[in-house]
């Protein structure tokens, strides 16, 4: 461990003296030392935290490369929880509620699914297994047995149904269980970070420190075997579509899709061809590679795209001596590639325009490489150039997907097109939300509806007094000393990190209040500040109006409260239909009422002493109290549900402490990209609503995700 500090201290020092300018004197060579040195340290970290074989090359651009681990792959059952809300729909079929990674791993295994394949060498080409990846590589071998078992074009033809085209066919397990722990994965990374930040949060400079956060986050995933695929592979990775958004290279390294967070190419090495499933084959080889934003890439919307090592040259000899570029490495990768027709994932990155995003990478699918030539590069030295052309029958990438890979967001409202109001808020909120129409000639009627950012209260339902609040001074510091972190289990629930991030989903966040001696800035009061992303209300074909984000969205963060009047539910029983009430099912789903579940997976938080004496006997089997928002409310009356929801719900307490009456306010579940609806989990249990009539209301759910339940209610 003691190399692991050294590396990692002396790359987190040059990364900072370059943040700081200290070697900002003009002096090229110093800088270039200084990224040399860097380099060198990052590699060492990476080397020591992947525990592989090291391998030297000659090109000191890619010194080291980094194969991962070779994971245990024991046969146990996995459990999945089921609750009488879902007693009625087929195991397989139910919906996907966070078990771990290990234990979807484990899934993934007993049914034959070799989607995680970690003990066969990481080549998927069982014929036996008949996954999504190994479909697609069986109907390689049986379109035609002569061709080589790489020929990724015949595959993609014959394999375009069960691989490509994901939203026309039926969800099956193995493709469930992939994108579940594809989610997973990116959970468990989110989780790690936060809790790092949060041992960080008193460092003045955290903010900026995500990289090395990254090594860190990286490093325990290692440890705790949760890499989704720890085995380098070619092709599609299954639960990874095309289209698929990461939002940082390191959480591309957390799937196992790249794991270099330095170097554009990800390649399996020279002693691969021993392996028994790669017979035939040269070595070194690219399994993907990232085409960063600095890439000038003028033909972005081609299917070609023209690559040059980044680094362009070797660094060999002296140091100011700069060579031509030879066919090594990142070249002679590419030149094998070409040479045995062995397709590479391509994932282009771009910088991010929006609040508090760096970058985003949207897969864009398979791509061969076509053609190599020389060209002159920098100074006039010698460069390698490679067409990459995207392999045929793979879907394009949705408008969505390519505005928000360009960091896009389209323009101000003023300039949109289909724009029926310009600010549904009329000017209460901080942010502008426009309603946006550009499907159907509905217009946007909000007559009976008004805005408000507050919660107002029925005249029958009495707020318990304030709570009795903390004595903190100024901002909450200390959770030791602080009543209202007490109650949280003595710590903070937030990190201050990108204005303010839930670290997980609690059965009750206890929020500072009005009580209480800080101030409006504590950090104990993120849920209080109101919207601060940029929402759109729009149309959607089969869902009425939706709301989706024109910012990236980091998971933890608060998005809105839901907003309306409060009430008894009772009060409700003679209204026909109302598509805008939330049943305060706080207590509910923290004790299993009516099957009734805990919202966000199986998140295992300690009840507090406070929820902990109330007894189940006391409860009614609907909640008492419900927020109204089909008068008064606002922007989240607009959102909708999803089976496989981007926003969690989350049971707030911060003037009284009387859960019945909690404020509800939602949360991103994960990192959220531009343009992406935002959805909940409406958490409905079948056959729960009954018409005037007495019938059981079915009300069919289009929200279109691979799990999807199918019906809302
Ligand atoms: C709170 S409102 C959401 C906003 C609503 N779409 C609108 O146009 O005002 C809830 C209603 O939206 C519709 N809805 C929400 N999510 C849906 C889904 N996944 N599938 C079908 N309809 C949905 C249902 O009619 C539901 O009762």
């Amino acid at each position: 461990m003691g190399w692991a500090k050294w590396a990692y201290e002396a790359w987190y020092i040059t990364t900072e003296k370059e943040r700081d300018g200290d070697y900002d004197d003009g002096n090229d060579t110093k800088k270039r030392r200084l990224r040399r040195k860097r380099r060198w340290c990052g590699a060492a970290l990476l080397l020591l935290v992947y525990r592989g074989p090291l391998t030297r090359n000659s090109n000191p651009s890619t010194f080291f490369s980094i194969q991962f681990g070779i994971m245990d792959s024991g046969l146990v059952s996995g459990q999945r929880r089921c609750s009488p809300r879902l007693k009625d729909i087929p195991r397989t079929k139910r919906p996907y509620y966070g078990t771990s990674p290990k234990v979807l791993r484990q899934n993934a295994n007993v049914i034959g699914n070799n989607d995680v394949n970690v003990s066969n060498g990481g080549l998927h080409l069982d014929p036996q297994t008949p996954n999504a990846a190994g479909r697609y590589s069986t109907a390689t071998t049986t379109v035609d047995d002569t061709s080589s078992p790489l020929d990724y074009e015949a595959s993609v033809q014959a394999s375009n149904h069960t691989v490509f085209n994901g939203s026309n066919s039926s969800p099956s397990l193995d493709r469930k269980s992939a994108y579940a722990l594809v989610k997973e994965t990116i959970r468990t990374f989110n989780t790690y970070y936060l809790q790092l930040v949060q041992k960080m949060d008193s460092c003045a400079e955290h903010v900026k420190a995500s990289e090395q956060f990254d090594l860190k986050v990286l490093s325990k995933m290692l440890e705790t075997n949760s890499i989704m695929y720890p085995r380098k592979r070619f092709g599609h990775l299954p639960g990874i579509d095309i289209g698929y958004q990461f939002h940082s290279r390191a959480e591309m390294v957390a799937l196992g899709f790249h794991s270099h967070l330095l170097y554009d190419i990800d390649y399996m090495e020279e002693y691969c061809s021993e392996m028994e499933e790669y017979k035939g084959l040269t070595f070194p080889l690219a399994v993907a590679i990232v085409l960063s934003s600095e890439f000038d890439d003028p033909q972005e919307d081609s299917e070609d795209v023209i690559y040059t090592d980044q680094v362009g040259h070797n660094h060999i000899g002296s140091e100011k001596e700069i060579n031509n570029q030879v066919v090594f490495y990142s070249n002679l990768v590419l030149k094998n590639n070409m040479e045995q027709s062995v397709p590479i994932r391509v994932v282009r990155g771009h910088e991010a325009n929006s609040l508090h995003r760096e970058s985003v990478y949207t897969y864009h699918g398979l791509y061969k490489v076509m053609e190599s030539w020389t060209d002159k590069g920098l100074a006039g030295l010698l460069v390698y150039k490679f067409r990459l052309r995207r392999l045929e029958g793979q879907p394009k990438l949705t408008t969505n997907q390519v505005f928000s890979t360009k960091g896009d967001t389209f323009g101000a409202p003023s300039k949109l097109p289909g724009v029926l109001c310009m600010d549904i808020s009329g000017g209460k909120e901080e942010i502008r939300i426009p309603v946006i129409n550009l499907v159907d000639d509905t217009p946007f009627v909000a007559t009976g509806f008004t805005y408000s950012r507050f919660i107002q209260v029925a005249e029958n339902v009495d707020l318990p007094p304030n709570a009795d609040g903390c004595k903190c001074n100024g901002n909450c510091m200390h959770p030791k000393n602080c009543a209202c972190a007490q109650l949280n289990g003595s710590k903070f629930p937030y990190v201050r990190h990108n204005g303010g991030r839930l670290k997980k989903a609690k059965d009750v966040v206890f929020e500072c209040g009005p009580k209480c001696g800080c101030g409006p800035d504590c950090i104990n009061r993120i849920s209080q500040r109101g919207i601060k992303y940029q929402l759109e209300v729009f149309r959607t074909l089969d869902k009425g109006w939706a709301v989706r984000t024109k910012d990236f969205i980091p998971s933890g963060a608060p998005v809105c409260e839901y907003i309306g009047i409060l009430k008894r539910t009772d009060e409700l029983d003679n209204v026909d239909v109302n598509d805008y009430i939330f049943e305060i099912d706080c207590l509910h789903t923290i004790k299993g009422i009516e099957g009734r579940e805990r919202r966000f997976g199986a998140v295992s938080v300690p009840l507090c002493d406070h929820i902990e004496k109330i007894k189940d006997g006391y409860l009614e089997k609907t909640p008492e109290f419900c927020i109204d928002a089909s008068t008064i409310g606002n922007v989240s009356r607009y959102i909708n549900h999803s089976c496989e929801p981007n926003l969690f719900v989350q049971c707030i307490l911060s003037t009284h402490h009387d859960v019945r009456l909690a404020r509800i306010v939602l949360f991103a579940a994960g990192s959220i990209s531009p343009l992406q609806e935002l959805t909940y989990d409406y958490g409905y249990q079948l056959d729960s609503v009954i018409g005037r009539d007495g019938k059981v209301k079915e009300q069919p759910c289009f929200c279109g995700t691979q799990d999807c339940r199918k019906r809302l209610y």
